[in-house]
């Protein structure tokens, strides 16, 4: 798993790095890192580095330091490099000094629009860890004339280091280079930073702010039925969900249930024919009472928020066994928070609202969607996984990961109710529940990207693309294995 650590918790594990090394050799480190992939960056657009031409834009603070220096190297590899500085006395000396006995030029005024406008790559060296707000105006303007990749410098400059929030101007990175640890805007707004690539400061630091899984990660934590394995040993799910008037949800969510998992599926409601004539493999009774044991239940997904669905959600809640709860059910807990009573507090819930959902739960998530998941995950006591672009899973203990979406096509009509299914399979399989639901996400939107295929897609082909995502992953765990 990737992590990312907070603005102020990094500045913290610099300290004694930086106490124990020669005055200025952290910022030479990182800077030599940034000059590699400016490098590689020219030779990639322009098939040359020597010769080629960089613009740095240089803050006030080590971040304008880092570009300096990295302009330096990128001299002793023959590019030609102007430093575009957005305050001349307050600009960093050590750094300064050294591009210019380099032979760097600086430049302001029409020759620094020049110099932006010619360049082959810009570095954005306006603002790191110190970045507050949006770019200010004179950055701004210099940004207008920049039409060559960009390579930000620890992070694009413009953008909240801790909750990638951009509420202004701010850099579009092709790639970022950062430095001693990813900071949550790496993992949050991958769409600013372009790729990120890491140099390694030997920074101690443990249990990140942030967490994203990878292919690897998904792959390993994917149940896989064992030699001694039978249909109930893997965990049944139990799906109460759809009403006669949406039936489709009940079958959405059993499908992925029933694809997530070697296990078994059993289903409760109204839609019990749909869900059998799609299924033959799922056990469909009419209410809860009736169902068997299961190791996990999904509630929600098309129930509606009437008496019957209200009963469901409250037998469920109390049967003891890890629930996750979607859509209408979200609703009716909003609606009747005296619902929450019904649960086993020992047993793990899984909320997976979308912005909306959220809002009638515990209010606007706001911009900070990070905060705003991680305290409702501490008030309800559950796995809160608020759905979006980037979707936020956070658990009681603190613990938060995001999942970038690849594309937006798993915006469509009962994307949710898959997702629901394949949460409740691996909540049955016994996983822990944030692990679940972060495995969920990701492997729902790589289902997704597969499903889409650069085409819009529906519901059903994201669930068609189940098999395909799990395969791909579990070739990826091979490759870790042997
Ligand atoms: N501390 C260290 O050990 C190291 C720090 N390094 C670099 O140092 C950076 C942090 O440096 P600093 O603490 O000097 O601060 P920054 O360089 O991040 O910021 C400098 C100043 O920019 C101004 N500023 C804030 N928000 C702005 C905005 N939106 N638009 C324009 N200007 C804005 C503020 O006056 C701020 O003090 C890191 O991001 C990294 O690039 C690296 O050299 C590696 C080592
Ligand atoms: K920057």
């Amino acid at each position: 798993m990737r992590g990312a650590w907070t603005s102020a918790r990094v500045r913290a594990a610099e300290e004694p790095v930086l106490a124990a090394t020669p005055e200025g050799a952290l910022m030479r480190r990182a800077a030599f890192g940034v000059a590699v992939q400016a490098a590689e960056l020219l030779a990639e657009h322009t098939g040359a580095v020597s010769g080629r031409r960089v613009a740095l834009l240089v803050g006030v603070g080590n971040n304008g330091g880092d570009a300096l220096w990295a302009g330096v190297f990128l001299r002793r590899r023959g590019v030609a490099v102007t430093a575009v500085l957005l305050d001349a006395e307050r600009t960093h000396p050590a750094g300064l000094g050294a591009l210019r006995r380099a032979g760097g030029r600086t430049a302001t005024g029409t020759v620094a629009a020049a110099a932006l406008e010619h360049a082959d790559v810009v570095l954005d060296g306006i603002v790191g860890l110190a970045a507050r707000g949006p770019l200010r105006a004179k950055a701004a303007e210099l940004v207008e004339h920049v039409s060559a990749p960009i390579l930000a410098v620890d992070m694009p400059s413009g953008v909240d280091p801790d909750t990638g929030v951009t509420s202004g101007p701010h850099i579009r990175a092709e790639r970022t280079v950062t430095f001693g640890a990813r900071k949550p805007v790496h993992l949050l707004n991958p769409a600013v930073c372009g790729s990120v690539h890491l140099v390694d400061l030997g920074l101690e630091l443990d249990s990140p702010d942030v967490y994203a899984l990878d292919a690897v990660d998904v792959g390993l934590h994917w149940p896989v039925p064992g030699l001694a394995d039978d249909k109930y040993t893997q965990g049944v799910a139990g799906i109460a969900a759809g009403s006669s008037t949406y039936p489709g949800a009940a079958v959405l969510a059993a499908g992925a249930a029933v694809l997530a998992t070697a296990g078994m599926v059993r289903y409760v409601g109204p839609a019990a024919e749909a869900v059998r004539a799609q299924w033959p493999e799922v056990v469909a009774t009419g209410s809860v009472a009736d169902a068997g044991r299961v190791q996990s239940w999904v509630a929600g997904p098309g129930i509606g928020t009437g008496s019957e669905g209200r009963d469901t959600l409250e037998r469920v809640l109390a049967d003891g066994v890890p629930v996750c709860v979607d859509a209408d059910g979200i609703n009716l807990l909003a609606r009747s928070p005296t619902l929450f009573d019904a649960r086993d507090p020992a047993t793990p819930l899984v909320l997976t609202p979308h912005d909306r959902e959220f809002a009638r739960l515990v209010g606007d998530p706001g911009s900070d969607r990070v905060g705003a998941a991680r305290r409702a995950a501490v008030d309800l006591r559950s796995v809160v996984l608020l759905k979006g672009n980037t979707t936020i899973v956070a658990a009681p203990d603190g613990r938060v990961l995001a999942n970038v979406a690849r594309g937006s096509w798993l915006a469509t009509a009962g994307s949710g109710d898959v997702l629901s299914g394949l949460v409740g399979a691996l909540l049955a399989s016994g996983m822990d529940p944030w692990l679940a639901a972060g495995c969920s996400a990701w492997l729902h939107s790589l289902a997704g990207e597969l499903a889409a295929r650069g085409a819009p897609t529906s519901a059903s082909g994201i669930l068609a693309a189940i098999p395909e995502a799990l395969r791909g992953i579990r070739v990826q765990q091979a490759h870790r294995e042997y």
